[in-house]
């Protein structure tokens, strides 16, 4: 990272940790509100509700998102917001009062039924994730249905029926589309999209297709266009993690909303009748779902392949390589010929005494210290792997002579260097033995044949005094 990039992080990180303070948390929510009202009343029909309305599914996503602001103030701010956005742009306050007590209640149901779950599930990482965010906008569309349905003939001199119908899919389809995003995204990935784990740039293809069958979709035209970009979309779904898809599916919603409700793409076959517009919209948003239940399931299964993986390579008291991946990742760079490269064997001195002084749990202590110490000596390419009992391993790539010599030396210094200190209160002293072979050129031996010349090397480390380093050299000198 270039010191202006760390600069920008460390901005980055200042700006949201404001944002996660109480009054960060409210400002956001008032601006961004306020600005969704905006966005809602300039794209609604004249006279009539708004069926782009963001609002209660950003309001409901920050809440559940900001801890902090999940508190009265945050919900002032929302309905300050709500109310000055309405008034300034010329509602009465009757009217203003109505609708947005409506969008209250459509918010508060939403939170009630979310809130309750734990932060994986809201966040859309656990594969029932789907469901409640299913289950939570469909009754907070519900709920609202009920204010606004019988709001419906004293402010737009229409049916209670409809206006229920309105508002629950209005609602539904909102928050289907834009909840997804704000629940789970991570501000630091926003940003940084193309780097990371999040999204590699050759993992851009799905996106491409999307695209490309959204406009394929455009030339076609015909009741069957509006599935066009399905198997793109679950491709999306099958390949990034949730937020990216939860923005590829709102693209969708939003292009399905502009291509079919309103009719701007006119070789589509356009629904004659509010039911009809209204069932198609249910429709294009339930379709959405599909690829983000598919994101949220990969990514519980990544999770729980990660954690297998772990279970499988890793030793489970030290957190080191345990030896099947230790010797498999070195047969690797042998086989890579990162040359020249070293082998050590560690050994603790006397750890059997250690054993018997500080009991079993002293000497588990002193192996997770010792790992911690050997692991700060090392680079990040470098192996180091827990062979068994109080033996470790380490393969050192790409290393010349008097790197390797240095690297051993800091390790046996740092592990003599202090005492373990155990959580009762006493100290372990403890030393190492190191034994080392270099390899200077290709071909000398294979890593079975090394880590035997490192173990005899170890051997004499032992043999001649404990707390020190022995060493051979493989290729030069042929020995
Ligand atoms: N606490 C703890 N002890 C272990 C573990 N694995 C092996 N040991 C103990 O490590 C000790 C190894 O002792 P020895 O092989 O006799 O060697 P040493 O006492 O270190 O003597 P030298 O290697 O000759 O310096 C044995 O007492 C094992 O029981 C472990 O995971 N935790």
């Amino acid at each position: 990272m270039s010191e202006r990039e760390a600069i920008e992080v460390s901005r980055g990180e200042v700006f949201l940790a404001w944002l996660r303070s109480e009054p960060g948390a409210v400002c956001l929510i008032l601006l961004t509100v306020f600005l969704a009202c905006l966005l809602g009343i300039y794209t609604r029909p004249v006279g009539f509700l708004a069926s782009i309305w963001p609002a209660n599914a950003l309001l409901l996503g920050l809440l559940l998102r900001l801890p902090r602001a999940a508190k009265p103030l945050g919900w002032l701010a929302g309905a300050v917001a709500y109310m000055l956005a309405d008034l300034l742009t010329g509602s009465s306050l009757f009217k203003a009062a109505i609708l947005n007590f409506a969008n209250l209640v459509s918010v508060g149901i939403g939170y009630a039924i979310l809130a309750r779950l734990p932060p994986e599930m809201i966040r859309l990482r656990r594969p029932a994730s789907v469901f409640h965010l299913l289950t939570a906008s469909a009754a907070a569309g519900a709920g609202a249905g009920l204010v606004g349905g019988f709001a419906n003939p004293i402010l737009f001199n229409s049916g209670v029926l409809s206006g229920w119908t309105f508002w629950f899919s209005t609602e539904l389809v909102n928050h289907l589309a834009f909840l997804p995003v704000v629940l789970s995204v991570t501000p630091f990935q926003v940003g940084r999209l193309f780097d990371g784990p999040l999204l590699r740039r050759g993992d851009l293809l799905p996106a491409v297709v999307l695209f490309l069958s959204g406009f394929v979709a455009v030339l076609v035209g015909g009741p069957g266009a509006i599935a066009f970009p399905v198997p793109a979309l679950l491709w999306c779904g099958l390949v990034y993690p949730v937020f990216p898809t939860a923005v590829m599916t709102l693209m969708f919603g939003i292009w399905a909303m502009a291509v079919i409700s309103v009719g701007y793409i006119p070789s589509l076959a356009i629904p004659k009748g509010e039911m009809a517009l209204v069932s198609i919209r249910l429709g294009a948003s339930l379709i959405a779902l599909a690829p983000i239940m598919l994101a949220s399931v990969m990514q519980s299964r990544n999770e729980l392949l990660g954690k297998l993986h772990d279970l499988a390579t890793r030793d489970p008291l030290t957190g080191a390589d345990n030896r099947r991946a230790f010797l498999e990742s070195a047969q690797e760079m042998m086989l890579k010929g990162r040359l020249p490269l070293a082998v050590l064997m560690l050994d603790i001195d006397h750890f059997k005494a250690v054993n018997d002084h500080y009991g079993h749990a002293g000497g588990d202590a002193v192996l997770v210290e010792i790992t911690r110490r050997t692991r700060d000596c090392l680079r990040t390419g470098d192996l180091f792997g827990r062979l068994g009992g109080e033996e470790f391993a380490i393969f050192v790539p790409d290393c010349s002579q008097t790197v390797a010599l240095q690297v051993a030396e800091r390790i046996r210094q740092e592990v003599a260097r202090v005492p373990v200190a155990l959580q009762d209160g006493r100290s372990v002293p403890v030393t190492t033995s190191i034994g080392m072979v270099l390899v200077t050129a290709a071909g000398v031996t294979g890593l079975d044949g090394l880590l035997a010349e490192a173990d005899a090397a170890l051997y004499l480390a032992k043999h001649n005094g404990r707390n020190r380093l022995e060493t051979r050299i493989l290729g030069v000198t042929g020995s």
